[in-house]
């Protein structure tokens, strides 16, 4: 048999490290091991001192087990000494191969795992509808968005899905730089009958970040002709880009149009609702310990910049309360955000109760008295069921609080008035692009 490739071993023991524990232990932790060579059937190890001890003294089974289902029975893992000199030869982290592994599918990115909110509830559903039929539903979908927002999570659903209820169907998740790779170097090799063999072929064709295909003229041609194949075949191709296609200058039209023949739905950044259910989420799932409730509403207040930075946070407040032994409470995740992100801290402090109704007004053109009124006249009633959603997504208040400061109404008011503005914005675009400059006006996102 031959040697087996480090390069290979590591990638493929990363993989198999990762579905083996928790998020957040593999971010806390084990993410920071690093490679250093391949000694026979001994993987040998590079971690800082902190990952290396506790690594050794809770994870050696798992590691162990991870070596053997790559390199085979026997095989194990040992770290490196820290005053181990590393051999000259060795690079610690490998550089990919020029025909680089298709990037390995997460089984933890499920639609299960994906919280649905106002910002992302169309793309969720094509989703899934794709997932149940693929090539029936929308061919392609196109689903676009700002980095972080749940595009490359909603992929990988699509194909996790298939994978386990598809009845034999085949799903292949790739990015467009990984597509270029295997493009470049099947060109070299003399090997495009494999390449093409491996794109289009398949039932489900997935590809992240299809806004790197700009500008490389042969892969987006080599591209096109995929597509055209795939899509006359009956399968399914669902793509994400960070930007409309009609926004992607440099691509060719008669690509440009194929992304648009299906459906274009984005996702947008998750308002602060949708932000404190994933961070709920991960706690319940990950078991990280005691968390106290008031440190994720204050992350889920702070970090609105997308999910990714949010996940990060929370990764990083949960680690500096293990490593520091304190409890994890509003009080610790400040003290992380602060240092973290120190703008935060300069960040204006919300609005109040009263400046909401203040801009309401002003933006809607009603009187504060209608406002505060019963009058059940359009427009002061549409208004003040938007100053009441602005009040509940801006302040923290409660829900009897903010009844009060609507002229002594009662809570279920309140949250009628939120339900009826989350509706309204759903199927009326003019009252969403309203609602949505009063809240930037307002300092929210
Ligand atoms: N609605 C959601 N529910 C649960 N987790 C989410 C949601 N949206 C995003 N996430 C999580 O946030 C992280 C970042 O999401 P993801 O990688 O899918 O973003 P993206 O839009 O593909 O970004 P990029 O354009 O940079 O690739 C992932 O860990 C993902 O699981």
């Amino acid at each position: 048999m031959s040697e087996p490739d480090p390069a290979t071993v590591w990638h493929r023991f990363r993989g198999e490290l990762r579905k083996a524990v928790n998020e957040s232990t593999w971010h806390i932790w084990l993410e920071r091991i690093g490679f250093r060579e391949l000694d026979g059937t001994t993987i040998v190890l590079d971690a800082p001192d902190d990952v290396r001890g506790w690594a050794q003294s809770r994870f050696a089974r798992v590691l162990n087990a991870c070596a053997e289902t790559v390199v085979g029975p026997g095989a194990t893992v040992r770290f490196a000494a820290p005053d181990e000199v590393p051999a000259p030869a060795v690079r610690r982290e490998p550089a990919p191969r020029a025909t680089a592994p298709a990037p390995a599918l997460n089984p933890r990115l499920t639609f299960d795992q994906f919280v649905i909110g106002e910002s992302n509830r169309l793309a969720h559903a094509a989703a899934l509808a794709v997932a149940e039929t693929p090539g029936l539903a929308y061919n392609p979908l196109f689903i676009c968005g700002p980095p972080g927002l749940g595009k490359t999570h909603l992929l990988h659903s699509i194909a996790n899905y298939v994978h386990e209820h598809g009845g034999g169907m085949t799903a292949r998740y790739t990015t467009a730089e990984t597509f270029t790779d295997h493009f470049v170097a099947a060109l070299q090799n003399g090997d495009m009958d494999a390449f093409k063999a491996a794109y289009r072929g398949v039932d489900v064709l997935l590809v992240d970040d299809v806004q790197f295909l700009a500008r490389r003229a042969k892969t987006e041609q080599e591209f096109f002709h995929t597509f055209n194949v795939l899509h006359q075949a009956g399968a399914q191709l669902v793509l994400t880009s960070d930007r409309l296609p009609r926004d992607m200058d440099a691509l060719e039209d008669r690509l440009r149009e194929r992304f648009e023949a299906g459906l274009v739905c984005d996702v947008r950044p998750a308002d602060r609702a949708t932000r404190l259910t994933i961070l709920r989420k991960r706690v319940a799932q990950d078991d990280v310990g005691e968390v106290d409730p008031q440190a994720l509403e204050l992350i889920a207040d702070r970090v609105d910049a997308n999910i990714r930075a949010l996940e990060g946070a929370l990764i990083r407040v949960i680690a500096f309360g293990s490593l520091t032994g304190r409890p994890v409470t509003a009080e610790l995740a400040a003290e992380v955000l602060a240092g973290l992100y120190p703008e935060l801290s300069k960040k204006k402090a919300p609005p109040t109760i009263t400046e909401i109704q203040e801009g309401t007004c002003e933006a809607f053109g009603v009187s504060m008295d209608a406002l505060l009124s019963a009058s059940r006249t359009q427009p002061a009633a549409f208004a003040r069921q938007v100053a009441m959603y602005l009040a509940r997504e801006l302040t923290g208040a409660t829900l009897p609080t903010i009844g009060r400061a609507f002229g002594n109404r009662n809570h279920t008011t309140v949250l009628h008035a939120c339900r009826r503005t989350t509706e309204r914005m759903a199927s009326d675009r003019e009252a969403y692009e309203a609602v949505h400059s009063l809240l930037r006006s307002l300092g929210g996102h």
